[in-house]
């Protein structure tokens, strides 16, 4: 997104006008300054160019501050105003504040004083505009780069929405935070966010769990010539390798408190310390996080700091577990039977056409990369034409005595005869595997031959 850093400074004092340009150039260098010192050309000027903010002073020849500031509200709604004062003007001043102005500011103030407010309100303009970006693209239901997202496969409209948002979420410049659990897509996501914010530039990925607040600044920042003795090299940190791309980073749950503070920092002021250095670098690439934890459960534990959570969740997008996904699971079984198909150069075995109404009903811990497992062993142990199903179902097995021990068995009052329990038992096992004898044979605790038997006198 294109951020609109310009700032017009209107005074009739044009001595002062420049003292004061001179000043903020140098304490908001991210600012793009013009000056007005004739009041009757400001509204002129802000038809041809747009403007963040404009630093307004009250007293002038033609048209007052006051009058200015009005017009100024009511054309341009998405500038911000600032009133530069002389001391007897304050009570002008406040009238102002309430008319909408964005803070004043007394000419014999602290200059300081004044960039740190010229700097925050830019940062309040450029959120704002982010913001109604954001809500615009997400609003418009329509991919406008489809081509980003052609990795992840998903027919789910909860999942459509989520692509439509990290779209609508690619203009900002804050960092995105990815939640979900394991397996679930979360390192495709910030795929697609690099290819939508540009695929040219660098990708870099860290995983952050186990690293200690030396290991991240060490991985992260880099360190100077000289940093831990006369003969080490300097080496560059991953943010100076991310350049103007994407750093993803994976496990920000596991990030300890004092490293947290360092990236808070990082986040904040866009810019860090290589170790041993004392000159700040600029942080030019965008920053997405990803966890699998929940970081309000970890805040209320101590384990992660409040204002980075809240930096952090200013742009969050959480991805549903695979088992709310059932209509997603025919595509992406096929696709990974494809993948693994290719992968180990044979042709692809049928997917049986009742799988995936059957896996709609287990649980996935391991999400899309459980599935993707599966299917992998599936077609490694299968013949040409034929899925075999074996993983699938001894998954489902497995699942099935978890979740349901013997002891927890309900019966009707008027309870069923041996037979016919035996029958329903075998019809049910059968079913679930498709009337693979083998697989349902185990899943009932017995031969496939006492199977085939039974099978055979319709027991
Ligand atoms: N929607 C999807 N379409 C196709 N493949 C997918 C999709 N989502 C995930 N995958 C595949 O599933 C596997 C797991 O996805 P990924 O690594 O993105 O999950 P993750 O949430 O980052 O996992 P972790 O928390 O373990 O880092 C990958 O091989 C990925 O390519």
């Amino acid at each position: 997104m294109k951020l609109v850093r310009n700032l017009l400074l209107v005074d009739d004092e044009a001595q002062w006008l420049r003292t004061l340009s001179m000043t903020l150039t140098r304490l908001v260098p991210e600012a793009s300054l013009d000056t007005c010192v004739d009041s009757r050309q400001v509204l002129n000027r802000m038809e041809l160019k747009e403007y963040a903010l404009v630093l307004l002073d009250l007293t002038m020849p033609f048209h007052s501050g006051e009058q200015l500031l009005e017009e100024i509200r009511g054309r341009f709604p998405n500038c911000r105003v600032i009133i530069v004062t002389g001391v007897n003007e304050v009570e002008t001043a406040v009238r102002c504040m309430k008319r909408g102005a964005y803070d004043y500011f007394i000419k014999t103030g602290n200059v300081e004083d004044l960039a740190s407010t010229v700097r925050r309100a830019l940062e309040v303009v450029g959120l704002e505009r982010s913001y109604q970006q954001i809500k615009e693209s997400f609003l418009s239901r329509e991919l406008a780069q489809p081509e980003a997202f052609n990795h992840i496969l998903t027919c789910e409209p909860a999942m459509l929405d989520r692509l439509r948002y990290l779209e609508a979420l690619a203009i900002s410049p804050e960092p995105i935070l990815i939640t979900g659990e394991s397996g679930c897509g979360k390192d495709l996501f910030a795929q697609a966010l690099h290819r939508l914010i540009g695929p040219e530039t660098p990708f870099v990925r860290v995983n952050l769990a186990g690293q200690s607040l030396e290991g991240f600044e060490a991985t992260l920042f880099g360190q100077v010539r000289g940093a831990f003795g006369e003969d080490e090299p300097a080496r560059a940190g991953l943010v100076h390798s991310a350049g103007d791309g994407l750093l993803y980073l994976d496990e920000i749950g596991d990030l300890p408190l004092e490293a947290q503070a360092k990236l808070l920092d990082l986040l904040h002021y866009r810019q860090y310390y290589p170790i041993g250095s004392d000159r700040p670098f600029p942080v030019r690439c965008r920053v997405v996080t990803s966890t699998q934890h929940d970081l309000l459960e970890l805040k209320k534990a101590g384990r992660f700091r409040n204002d980075l959570l809240y930096r952090l969740r200013a742009h969050r997008i959480n991805l549903p577990p695979l088992r709310e996904r059932p209509l997603d699971l025919p595509l992406l079984l096929n696709h990974f039977i494809e993948q693994a198909s290719e992968q180990m150069q044979r042709p692809a075995p049928l997917l049986p056409p009742d799988l995936a109404p059957r896996l709609a009903g287990y649980p996935f811990p391991g999400n899309l990369q459980e599935l993707k497992g599966m299917v992998f062993d599936a077609v490694s142990r299968s013949d040409d034409t034929h899925l075999n199903i074996a993983p699938f179902v001894e998954a489902m097995q497995e699942h099935l005595g978890e979740a349901c021990p013997s002891q927890q068995l309900r019966f009707p009052e008027q309870l069923p005869s041996l037979a016919e329990v035996n029958r329903a038992l075998i019809e049910e096992a059968m079913s679930r595997t498709a009337n693979n004898q083998t697989a349902a044979a185990k899943m009932l605790g017995i031969s496939q031959s006492a199977l085939s038997r039974r099978l055979a006198k319709g027991e």
